[in-house]
């Protein structure tokens, strides 16, 4: 079995594993159409944000061990093991995912094969879709040529994605052959070999742990604005309520945090795709399910906004709102879906005068949402504001000092979208601080 691996797709997934496994002592190279993506990459340049993945990327293009390319039959011909990470958004005209890139990347490589060869599937996608780029890839390969297709899911989260991706929670392998299971274990050996769990299973259940693995996280996330809403209903205190049923390890805490909710490339496009999935399927209780988990979501979204205007005396117009973050969660420049943005873009619609600023992400906002004012520091957003908006949650956010922010607003009101401030340091220093699901704290 050859040291050469391939890996089709250089997006977050993509450059990620291509670098870790270069990491791991293999000859990686990795095809990406986009060829400006391509230049910046071989320049050892990273096209995002993701801690420590800059310094591997330079570490391993430098020694010629990780390399990209744009051409399918350069990958074709360096390896006989090939990890799928493109892209499988939600489709524009409805839930279901898009699985275009997923195909086009079986057309155009296996016509190429010559030799036996595993293709591998990391990409998030609809059960089902293992089993029928098997068939696919049967009929594309040239004569006497073998081509197996397994699945081996990623849970790795943005931000984390080397430690996610070097010493994960578990490996699933999902193989229709001891051989596939064989190659993946010597993909591995080196991550196995810390004792991490590895599930081997079929294609199917392999899709589907992924999708339920993400399904499962965003459920325990709305399920926590569940109860911040009734919390506020009440006059209880969510926090006090997540902390306390988190202690039995059953429930456990992470991924209990009420706020704003959850965004980003994943989580909503997932829960969505696999809405679509089960409502082809016939089981119609993990759509209404879901539903709801969803509804919850987008609503936290609403309710940000609706504390907003309420701070601004039931109208924003021409208020100086200052919105601290951009990216859908700290350590990324990822703005896909993000919860932050898409406030700040309703705020903007509202007639507010929304300045945003995040410590890594205002450019790809900008690229996004090119209406809105990007500041580029914490006190120029906020100088003048009527109303102060935390809604990623920075560790530079939580260091701020609100008795020196206090100098330079014009009226000392902030609304922790993620519930990640000190509200009595807030409420001390004169704020008012909101927050979902919390008592409303008036500052002196
Ligand atoms: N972003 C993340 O943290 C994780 C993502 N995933 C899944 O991984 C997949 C990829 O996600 P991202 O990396 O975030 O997406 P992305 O959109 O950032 O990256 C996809 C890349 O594939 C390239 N591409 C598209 N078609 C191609 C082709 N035929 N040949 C070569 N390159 C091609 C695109 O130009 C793009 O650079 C999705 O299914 C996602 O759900 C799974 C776990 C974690
Ligand atoms: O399939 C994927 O691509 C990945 O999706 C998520 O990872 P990621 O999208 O990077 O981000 P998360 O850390 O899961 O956060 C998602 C969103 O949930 C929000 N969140 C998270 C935790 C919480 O308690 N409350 C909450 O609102 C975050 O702010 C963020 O907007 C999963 O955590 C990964 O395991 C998975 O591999």
């Amino acid at each position: 079995m050859s040291e050469s691996v391939g890996v089709i797709g250089a997006g977050y997934l993509g450059t990620t594993h291509a670098a870790c496994l270069a990491e791991l002592g293999f000859d990686v190279l990795v095809a990406e159409t986009d060829a400006a993506r391509v230049a910046a990459l071989r320049a050892g340049r990273l096209p995002f944000f993701e801690p420590g993945l800059a310094a591997l990327l330079e570490r391993h293009t430098a020694s010629g061990q990780l390399r990209f390319t744009t051409s399918v039959q350069e990958l074709a011909d360096h390896a006989d093991v090939h990890f799928i990470c493109v892209g499988t958004p939600q489709r524009r005209n409805g839930l279901a995912a898009d699985t275009t890139q997923v195909r086009t990347v079986v057309e155009s490589l296996v016509p190429r094969l010559s030799r036996t060869t595993f293709l591998i599937g990391k990409s998030t996608v609809p059960v089902g879709t293992a089993a029928e780029l098997s068939e696919l890839s049967r009929a594309l390969a040239p004569p006497g040529v073998l081509v197996e297709v397994a699945w081996n899911p990623e849970f790795m989260r943005e931000g984390h994605a080397i430690v996610d991706t070097l010493a994960p929670d578990r490996l699933v392998f999902g193989v229709a052959s001891t051989e596939a299971e064989k190659v993946l274990r010597h993909v591995y050996a080196s991550v196995l070999a810390r004792d991490v769990p590895v599930v081997v299973t079929d294609l199917t259940t392999s899709e589907l742990v992924k999708v339920g693995a993400n399904a499962f996280l965003a459920t325990k996330i709305s399920f926590a604005n569940a109860m911040a809403e009734l919390c506020e209903a009440t006059g209880g205190d969510v926090l006090t309520l997540t902390e306390a049923i988190g202690h039995d390890v059953r429930i456990g805490h992470r991924f209990l945090t009420p706020g704003l909710g959850f965004g980003g490339g994943c989580l909503p496009k997932d829960i969505r795709a696999l809405m679509a999935r089960a409502g082809e399927l016939g089981v119609s209780e993990v759509l209404t399910f879901l539903r709801q988990v969803d509804s919850i979501n987008m609503r936290q979204r609403r309710k940000i906004v609706e504390m907003a205007v309420e701070e601004c005396r039931g109208d924003v117009l021409g208020r100086r709102i200052a919105v601290l973050g951009a990216s859908f969660k700290p350590e990324t420049d990822d703005v896909r879906d993000s919860p932050a943005l898409s406030v700040a873009a309703q705020l903007h619609l509202h007639g507010a005068l929304v300045s945003v600023y995040d410590p890594r992400s205002n450019t790809n906002a900008a690229r996004l949402y090119p209406a809105l004012h990007y500041a580029d520091s914490v006190a120029s957003a906020v100088t003048g504001a009527h109303l102060v908006l935390h809604l990623t949650e920075w560790a530079e956010f939580s260091r701020l000092d609100p008795v020196e922010l206090l100098a330079l607003v014009d009226e000392p009101r902030i609304i922790d979208g993620r519930n990640a401030l000190d509200p009595r340091r807030w409420r001390d220093a004169g704020w008012s601080y909101r927050a979902p699901g919390r008592p409303h704290l008036n500052g002196a």
